[in-house]
């Protein structure tokens, strides 16, 4: 599903952000990534959704090597993947119907695709009273959930998360992980990069540590490690 072989990323300025990252998330699994601030996670994130390239070795998405695509197939393999970011993201200037809407319209759905899918959506999240409010009518939590239905409007095969409690209160937080839990058991490989140390140790699961662009710990079950 997601596959790094021996992957390094050295920016223009020579800074060395991956030193040699090899790694297997099968279909299904859900992982965390995490590491101190500078280790390499969001040039990892980037990476996979090729807004980067690598330097060096080789990345399959979906097992598709993204390095060997033609330029007119990125945005199809973009949309294999679900993405939510610590800020959010919202069209501040549009409903959060809109807000999921718009994201289906662009992949060129139809309407009435839209009218049955957008609610279903709403109601995954538990959103269904919200359609017709504005983003900066909501809480921090609902932004996200909204982020999070729209990540997930086009069906996406997995599902990449930056962050997605940074900007959360520990209540809230647990909320949205519990939701990337369930969104998991439904099928999604989820793959979720945070700081958050509560999280990690009690949500038992796989977690990948890097450190100065390096894997030093891949754990089944893992806990949140300091380096
Ligand atoms: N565009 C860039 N140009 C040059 N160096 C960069 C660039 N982006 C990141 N770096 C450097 O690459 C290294 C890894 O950065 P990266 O942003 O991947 O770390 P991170 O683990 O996501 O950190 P944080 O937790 O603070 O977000 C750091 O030394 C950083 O300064």
């Amino acid at each position: 599903m997601i596959a790094l072989d021996n992957v390094y990323k050295t920016y223009s300025t020579g800074v060395s952000a991956l030193n040699g990252i090899s790694m297997r998330i099968k279909k299904g699994e859900f992982v965390f990534v995490v590491g101190s601030s500078g280790s390499g996670k969001t040039t990892l994130f980037k990476l996979l959704l090729k807004e980067l390239e690598p330097t060096s070795g080789t990345i399959y998405i979906n097992n598709k090597n993204i390095g060997r695509l033609r330029r007119r197939k990125i945005p199809k393999m973009r949309r294999g993947i679900g993405v939510v970011f610590q800020d959010f993201r919202l069209l501040k200037d549009r409903t959060v119907y809109e807000n999921i809407a718009f994201a289906q319209r662009v992949v060129g759905k139809s309407s009435k695709q839209i009218r049955s899918s957008v609610p279903a959506l709403l109601s995954l999240v538990g959103l269904s009273d919200k359609e017709k409010a504005y983003p900066n009518e909501l809480s921090g939590g609902e932004q996200q959930r909204v982020a999070l239905a729209r990540a997930l409007a086009n069906n996406p095969p997995v599902l990449l998360a930056d962050e997605p409690t940074g900007n959360l209160d520990p209540k809230n937080a647990w909320e949205i992980m519990k939701l990337l839990e369930e969104i998991n058991l439904r099928g999604t490989t989820v793959v979720v990069v945070t700081h958050n140390k509560d999280i990690v140790e009690q949500m038992q699961k796989r977690v990948i540590t890097l450190s100065n662009g390096v894997i030093i710990s891949d754990e089944q079950k893992g806990g949140y490690y300091e380096d």
